[in-house]
């Protein structure tokens, strides 16, 4: 996804609140939205998530499916949970059975079951927000945008919130989080993304020259990629490149095909010290550093 110069007031003659963001975020990144209170946070990710359209400028290649979580969940909605997840479910274009398999799934993931028949004025916050997780995570989404989504949870919860965006990540999904509480150190392989005087800027880390690096190549079944790309990242390794799919010799190509991938070995290897053996067949190739 992509934002081209892009500038939005609330209102004619009001202030510019952001004023020529350019900015990009790929399949299988995360970016944290820093700044400070009123700086503009909230404003950039409800045009990312498409809840707000620019006034000038454009936001292209947004993914269809994008699970939004507002910073405070409306809860003011008169269904009970188990209701008003299903209609969401709906809403993100899942058949009745798909949406049912999705709440039962989500509800029983985010610790909601004891809640589906509470009405959602009754519940708690931090219960609330729960149901906010649920409802963008119910179609796995191509973009999860999340506005503080630790406010209201405890301690317990909090560690759902990098499990969901692993997930996306690991989906081949974007994830953008804004974050003024310094739980995104629980993200380290996120880009940071400062929010002030109506623009972004990106943090970039250029790392301690007096650190050595290593450079770890890492063959993975094609099919995976996108998900240890994102995986590798999550965990704060610098992925330096992907080659294209390498063709099996013919006489590879003549014994019997590969096992399944539920068969395969772990296409990252356990230690980011230790390279994957054996040279790349049907997979992709990757070079990892830390
Ligand atoms: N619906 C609105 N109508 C008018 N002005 C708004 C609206 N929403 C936000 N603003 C203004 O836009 C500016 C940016 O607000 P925004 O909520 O995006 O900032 P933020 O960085 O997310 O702040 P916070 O960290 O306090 O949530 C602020 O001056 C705010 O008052």
């Amino acid at each position: 996804m992509r934002l081209e110069n892009v500038r939005l007031r609330y209102g004619r003659g009001g202030p510019w609140v952001l004023r020529g963001v350019t900015a990009r975020l790929d399949p299988g990144e995360v970016a944290v939205a820093l700044g400070r209170n009123g700086a503009g946070k909230s404003t950039l990710l409800q045009l990312c998530a498409g809840v707000l359209r620019p006034v000038r400028g454009r936001v292209v290649d947004r993914p269809r499916h994008v699970g939004w979580v507002p910073e405070r969940f409306p809860a003011d909605q008169p269904f009970t949970v188990t209701r008003y997840l299903t209609a969401m479910g709906r809403v993100a274009g899942l058949g009745r059975a798909d949406a049912d398999r999705a709440v039962d799934r989500w509800t029983d993931r985010l610790g909601l079951i004891p809640f589906r028949g509470v009405r959602l004025p009754d519940l708690s916050k931090g219960t609330a927000q729960k149901v906010g997780l649920a409802q963008a995570m119910l179609r796995t989404p191509g973009l999860l945008v999340l506005d503080e989504p630790w406010e209201g949870l405890d301690s317990a919860a909090r560690g759902l919130v990098p499990e969901l965006i692993d997930e996306v990540l690991a989906d081949g999904g974007a994830v953008l989080v804004s974050d003024h509480r310094g739980e995104t150190v629980r993200l380290p392989g996120a880009r940071h993304w400062t929010v002030a005087d109506g623009l972004v800027t990106e943090e970039t880390t250029t790392g301690d020259p007096a650190v050595a690096v290593a450079v770890v190549e890492v063959a993975v079944p094609a099919a995976r990629v996108a998900g240890t790309v994102a995986r590798l990242r999550a965990d704060g390794h610098h992925v330096l490149r992907v080659r294209e799919p390498t063709v099996p010799p013919a006489s590879a190509a003549a014994s019997p095909p590969p096992a399944p991938a539920a068969a395969s070995p772990p296409p990252v290897p356990p230690s980011a010290g230790e390279p994957a053996g054996g040279p790349a067949r049907s997979g992709r190739t990757g070079e990892v550093a830390r």
